[in-house]
């Protein structure tokens, strides 16, 4: 039998967009991990020890860099990275990478998530692949949003779990995805300008393409 696929999101508005996409399937686990990458990391560890899954997606609303994904479209990870794992020096930002702690970089299921990508945009969906950034806390200004977008070429996303996600799968050998519906554009903070329906309508139609593919 295929093994069944774990989604994690972090809010109970997100599962519930993916489910209505999802449909009738038991073949899917969706769960709610809580905000943020250690919420993540921990919840997604509880439901693996649990459960025998060959897949486990990070998904839910997200922050867009809007030249490669703007509002209401969809993004699917390249790399997952822990943005803001590191350390302020003179010179910037050091990633652990640089620091000789680990690695702040996740990868993803390459070939899932190449065939996901094209089966959102063949759904005639608006979507984006490249790499989605996790930060525990939310980008609030132009000045952040650059560097980030100048650290990390073709940055697509931002948002505060799929590293944690990625990292608990990888510590059971599992491979992952990354998919975010985008809600606001990555920079200064303006809540009202968060356009919430349009990405759990996004996030919808993006369930009923992943019933179909995985
Ligand atoms: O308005 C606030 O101050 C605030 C502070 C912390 C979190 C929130 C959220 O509503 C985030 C919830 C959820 O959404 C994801 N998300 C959405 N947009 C972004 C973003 O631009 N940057 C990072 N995360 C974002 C995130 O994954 C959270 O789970 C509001």
């Amino acid at each position: 039998m295929t093994k069944r696929v774990l989604i994690m999101t972090a809010v109970e508005a997100e599962r519930d967009a993916i489910v209505k996409g999802l449909g009738d399937t038991e073949r899917f686990d969706v769960r709610v991990a809580g905000v943020g990458p250690v919420a993540a990391a921990v919840r997604t560890a509880n439901v693996l020890a649990g459960g025998d899954y060959g897949l486990v997606v990070s998904a839910g609303i997200g922050g867009g860099f809007t030249e490669v994904a703007p509002v209401g479209s969809l993004v699917v990870a390249t790399e997952i990275l822990a943005a803001d794992l590191g350390a302020q020096t003179g010179q910037g930002f050091s990633s652990v990478d640089e620091l000789g702690f680990g690695s702040s970089k996740l990868p993803v299921d390459a070939e899932r998530a190449a065939t996901v990508t094209a089966a959102l945009q063949a759904a005639g969906l608006i979507a984006a692949a490249g790499p989605v950034l996790t930060l525990a806390t939310v980008t609030g200004t132009a000045e952040t949003a650059r560097e980030l977008a100048t650290r990390v070429p073709g940055a697509a996303a931002e948002a505060m779990e799929g590293y944690g996600v990625a990292f608990a799968a990888q510590e059971k050998g599992i491979p992952v995805l990354e998919i975010r519906a985008i809600s606001n554009a990555v920079g200064p903070r303006d809540r009202s300008a968060w356009r919430m329906k349009d990405a759990f309508d996004a996030l919808q139609a993006a369930g009923k393409v992943l019933v179909e593919v995985l």
